[in-house]
This record gives C-alpha cells, sequence and structure tokens, in this order.
C-alpha cells in the first residue's frame, strides 16, 4: 500500500476506536439510565407505602415507636405527606352537627371529654404532664362527618346570607383536608383524660394534636403589648387558675413545674417581639383574670356573636342587620392606641343578626327536671339526667347559645321559616320555633336512651360557616 492507503487506513482505525468509544459510553449512559429509572420506581414505591402504612412518629416523645422504614417516611414527610394518626376522640354534648355550635365563643358550656389513646403513647398521661398549667388549648381534629370529601373554592357562610366567599377565607369544614382547629377551655386533665368546654365539635371526633394556647405567640393583641419589664415579676402568678377568676395561680405545683416554663416564655415572647413603644399600655398582666384571658380568645377568635366591638354583647341589643360590607375592618377596633389585626367586616357585623332566646314555662319546667351530670344521691332515678353538663343554668346558657347565634341554614332560614327546629344536647332533645329576630324554645324532653350514646335524630343543615 502507498503513503495514500496508510493514511486512509489510519484514519479508519482512528474512526473506529472512537466509535468503539462511543460506543462504551453509550452502554454507560443506558446503565446509568436504567439504574436511575430503578431507583426513582422504588423511590415512588416507597413514598406509596409509607402513605399507606404507618402513621408518621415524632422522634420527640419519649416512647417514640420505631417506624418500620424511616427512609420512607422521611421521604413522604418531605413532600407533605403524612399518615395521620388520631391521638384520641372527642366525647362531646353534642351528639350531631345540628345546632353544634359554629364557633366554641358561641356556647361556652359546651363540654367535652378527650381521653390520649394508648396506641399512641404506652402511658398516654406522660404526655399530658405541665398541660394542666394553661387554660386553654388548641384542638387539631379531623371534620370525620362531612358526609363527603368534596370542597369548593367558593363557600356560602351561613350569617352571610347567602353570599360567597373563598373556602380560606373561612372556618368551614369543606375544605381540602377537612382539618378542624379550635381552641377550648381546659377544665382539668385528670390521668390521661383532658375536661374541656368552649367547644364546637360532635361526639366521635377524631383529635390529631393538641396545643396550650399561649398568648404571647398565639395572639397578636398580647404580642403587641409585652412588655419587658414582666421579666421582673414572679412568673408563677401568670398562669390561669381554672377555679378562680381572680386569683393568681401559685400553689406548690405551679412553682415546681412553673416557674421555670414561664421564664422561658416570657423571655422568648420579649425576644420576638422586640423593643416596644414605651407609649403603648402594657395589656397583657401577669395576674391577668380568667375573664381577660377569655376575652382575649374571643378577640383573637374574631369570629364570636358575643365578641362585640367595645363590648356591645353586654347590653344583649341584637346586632342589627347589615349587608353592604364584606371589606376588612381594622379601625372598628382599637386596643390602645392602635389596630394590629384585622378581620373581615361581616365576622363582627355579620347580615345575619343574632335572635333572642325565650323559653315557654313548659320548656323551663322540663328543663329544670334534668340532673346534673355529677348528681350522686339517690331517690331521683326517675328523672333524666345529663351526661356532660352540670347545672340546669349551664344547659339553659347552652341552648340560649346555640340558638342566639341562628343555627338555620340559610335555606331554611328563607324558605322553610315556621316550621319546628330540633336539635339534641347531651341527654336532651330540644324542639323551638324561630320568629322574627327570635327563637322559642318549646320543648326540653330527655332523649330515649338508645340515642344517648350520640345517635342521630336531625335533618341535616348547612355548616359551611366562617
Ligand atoms: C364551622 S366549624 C368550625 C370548627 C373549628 N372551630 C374551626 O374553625 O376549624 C364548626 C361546625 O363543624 C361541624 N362539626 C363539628 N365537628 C364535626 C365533625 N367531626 N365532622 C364534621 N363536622 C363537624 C359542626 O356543625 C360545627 O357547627
Amino acid at each position: 500500500m502507498g503513503p495514500v492507503g496508510d493514511c486512509c487506513r489510519e484514519n479508519i482505525d482512528k474512526v473506529n476506536q472512537q466509535v468503539s468509544v462511543m460506543r462504551k459510553e453509550i452502554k454507560n449512559l443506558r446503565q446509568m439510565l436504567d439504574s436511575a429509572i430503578r431507583a426513582n420506581r422504588k423511590h415512588m414505591m416507597a413514598i406509596q407505602s409509607s402513605v399507606s402504612t404507618s402513621g408518621l412518629r415524632q422522634s420527640w416523645g419519649e416512647q417514640t415507636t420505631p417506624s418500620p422504614a424511616p427512609d420512607l417516611s422521611q421521604a413522604a414527610l418531605e413532600r407533605g405527606n403524612v399518615q395521620t394518626v388520631p391521638i384520641g376522640y372527642i366525647s362531646s354534648c353534642f351528639s350531631v352537627k345540628n345546632a353544634t355550635p359554629r364557633q366554641p365563643t358561641i356556647c361556652g358550656p359546651s363540654r367535652a371529654e378527650l381521653r390520649i389513646q394508648q396506641s399512641v403513647f404506652n402511658n398516654p398521661e406522660h404526655s399530658l404532664f405541665g398541660l394542666e398549667h394553661y387554660s386553654h388549648i388548641w384542638i387539631v381534629f379531623v371534620f370525620h362527618k362531612n358526609g363527603h370529601l368534596s370542597y369548593k373554592a367558593k363557600v356560602k357562610p351561613p350569617r352571610l346570607d347567602g353570599k360567597k366567599v373563598g373556602v380560606y377565607s373561612t372556618r368551614s369544614p369543606h375544605r381540602p383536608n377537612a382539618l378542624g382547629l379550635t381552641l377550648a377551655k381546659l377544665d382539668k386533665v385528670e390521668g390521661d383524660t383532658l375536661y374541656l368546654s368552649d367547644i364546637d365539635m360532635i361526639d366521635g371526633t377524631p383529635v390529631l394534636d393538641v396545643k396550650p394556647y399561649i398568648p404571647e405567640y398565639d395572639s397578636p393583641h398580647t404580642r403587641k403589648d409585652l412588655d419587658p419589664q414582666l421579666h421582673d415579676l414572679p412568673s408563677c402568678s401568670a398562669s390561669v387558675d381554672h377555679k378562680s377568676d381572680t386569683e393568681p395561680l401559685c400553689d406548690s405545683k405551679s412553682k415546681e413545674f412553673g416557674d421555670e416554663h414561664m421564664e422561658d416564655l416570657f423571655s422568648e415572647g420579649v425576644r420576638a417581639v422586640g423593643p416596644l413603644s414605651s407609649q403603648v399600655a402594657p395589656r397583657f398582666s401577669p395576674s391577668k383574670s380568667l375573664t381577660n384571658v377569655l376575652e382575649d380568645v374571643k378577640i383573637y377568635l374574631n369570629q364570636s356573636d358575643c365578641c362585640q366591638v367595645g363590648h356591645a354583647s353586654e347590653d344583649k341589643a341584637p346586632v342589627p342587620p347589615k349587608t353592604e360590607r364584606l371589606e376588612s375592618t381594622a379601625g372598628d377596633l382599637t386596643f390602645g392606641e392602635e389596630a394590629y389585626s384585622t378581620i373581615a367586616g361581616w365576622i363582627r357585623a355579620p347580615p345575619v343578626g343574632s335572635l333572642e332566646v325565650r323559653f315557654t314555662p313548659n320548656a323551663e319546667r322540663e328543663l329544670a327536671e334534668f340532673l346534673p351530670s355529677d348528681f350522686a344521691g339517690s331517690g331521683e332515678t326517675n328523672k333524666p339526667k345529663f351526661k356532660f353538663l352540670h347545672s340546669t343554668e349551664e344547659a339553659a346558657a347552652a341552648i340560649s347559645g346555640v340558638l342566639s347565634a341562628d343555627p338555620r341554614s340559610v335555606y331554611r332560614r328563607n324558605r322553610c321559616r315556621d316550621r319546628l327546629f330540633f336539635f339534641t344536647l347531651d341527654t336532651a332533645h330540644v324542639t323551638c320555633w324561630f320568629g322574627d329576630g327570635f327563637a322559642e324554645v318549646l320543648q326540653v324532653r330527655p332523649l330515649p336512651q338508645h340515642d344517648v350514646s350520640g345517635a342521630s335524630l336531625q335533618m341535616g343543615l348547612d355548616l359551611s360557616e366562617s
């Protein structure tokens, strides 16, 4: 072969070498691609199985049950896919949705119990250790009786009388994830059980979490008015005594656990707020009474008919119907010198006003027949007895609370005006009717025995509420 032929041969060899290098690279790339696809498939299966198997176990607790596949739950967690595990179920004086208060502040004496389940902790009472120092707790729960899982971007809160607003601007139960949030009063903690009042959850509601209500963290009202001087005050007096409206809690138990905690609480709160204007008068006082705390809670929730600006609820004047406003209202409400939280105007001035509630003499007589839940005497065995409520007065207040907020759906309110309305409260079956601006209770009869444990007697109501 001549020089030209040699050169061609060399070039061909080079090309062949390059082709074989490229082949190898393609093979490597294929292998890498295959293994990436396999890994991705495994990852997807892992996510699916972790979502459908065990619940997420927090690692903070003393008795953390190891997850069967921690890497899988971690992947799910990072995507926000969490399998929930109820920590307990509410036993409540409201057996069905109908006429259950639309917010906890509507009906003070509504009572409930929550027992922490052993399925979460071997010793559930350990998980409640220290919670007795708090007067209120947040309860995160599932609207398990929504009836369907559907939801819409816009809803019609009953108090808006047919007008629509975005679901996330309301407290409607019908929402993606069907989670509810209630601020309840914690009456006492006994072993593994929480005794609650001011609730709006029906019997059997699955609870996912409870957390203490801490005004310093949870209320913009209090956060704004925190004063660094509070550091110097004895911390035991900052707790609210459930039993007394005025006396600060300063028993030996609170000293044992409270001081350290409250100090921590104050310092954190102050750090979070930073220096405050000296012109703003401190509103939070460590000896704040329960009434004031309740007022804070109502203000924070901004949702109760009894939370009228300037204490309008005190003079019992019915809220004048207003239809024009959907805008926010900051100027309406000032604490001290400035307004620092705003809410939609219709919450405080809804088109649907509150109602006057009356009892007929017959209903009063029937209600008085009921024995309180803690009645232990003998000789009254034929009388009906409440399971949760502590007195006739408490029951009357609960009925008034429920009815004054007008529990009817917009449809019933406007289309079925003169029809009787029934609901259950604790072990009582209540019959009433609605007239212009009032509700009248006609009968308060004991529930048939088999209905006491929560059977439904009711007509369904539209409960999309703010
Ligand atoms: C408007 S929601 C507000 C609940 C909570 N405070 C919140 O803001 O998320 C309250 C209403 O939900 C309904 N409800 C209570 N418990 C429920 C449950 N477990 N499942 C479905 N609906 C429930 C009752 O009709 C009650 O009047």
